[in-house]
């Protein structure tokens, strides 16, 4: 196999993204957001942004959930880190997936986004980014993951990609290391 040519990541931008599960008479769902503007749009996605200077992950993540769909919650868990790298562009994004079960506040609609409750087995894969569907399963399967997509220009197609499950995060594997090779990553 050949060695897919690569552009390289010279700089990372640090995103947040929250998923938050309720419990509807025994019926697990998610509470996704339609994305209605900026990167992602048109879109559902769980909620989230870049983090901010002077605040850790953790508060950016928080801070992002009560903007976007109108909540607080007192505790977030860290589920995964995913790292996308889109060809010819040379910032990478490290995106920190965190899970919530409680929240306090009403669920609403803000000009970023609009929330719905999705139960687990109606998830629209085919309106979120193509790379969800594949770290999902280990993610509603409570298990820590670590993903590595590598997408192309057209932010659609994904060349390469490869998830791992982890005892504990950050995982050992780092962002851009490793090579990728016809589609599956072959640490070097
Ligand atoms: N491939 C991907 N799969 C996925 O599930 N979520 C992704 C993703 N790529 C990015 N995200 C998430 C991370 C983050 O929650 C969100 C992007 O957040 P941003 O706030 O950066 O977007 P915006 O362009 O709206 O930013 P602003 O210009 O600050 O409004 O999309």
């Amino acid at each position: 196999m050949l060695a897919m040519e690569t552009s390289p990541i010279t700089s990372k931008k640090v995103l947040t993204l929250v998923f938050v599960f309720g419990d509807f008479d025994g019926e697990r769902r998610v509470l996704l957001g339609m994305k209605k503007r900026g990167f992602g749009a048109g879109y559902w996605n769980g909620f989230g942004g870049k983090v901010e200077k002077g605040e850790t992950i953790l508060e950016g993540a928080v801070r992002e959930l009560e903007e976007e769909a109108g909540i607080r919650v007192s505790h977030l868990e860290r589920a995964g880190m995913l790292w996308f790298h889109f060809e010819g562009d040379p910032t990478g994004l490290e995106v920190h997936v965190y899970r919530g079960e409680t929240f306090e506040g009403v669920v609403s609609e803000t000009e970023e986004m609009r929330p719905e409750w999705f139960s687990l087995d109606k998830i629209p894969f085919h309106i979120m980014w193509p790379d969800d569907q594949i770290w999902w399963p280990v993610f509603v399967g409570n298990k820590k993951f670590c993903g590595r997509f590598r997408f192309a220009k057209d932010q659609k197609e994904i060349l390469a990609h490869d998830v791992g499950i982890f005892e504990s995060l950050p995982c050992e594997m780092e962002f851009g290391s490793g090579e990728w090779v016809g589609g599956v990553l072959v640490e070097r």
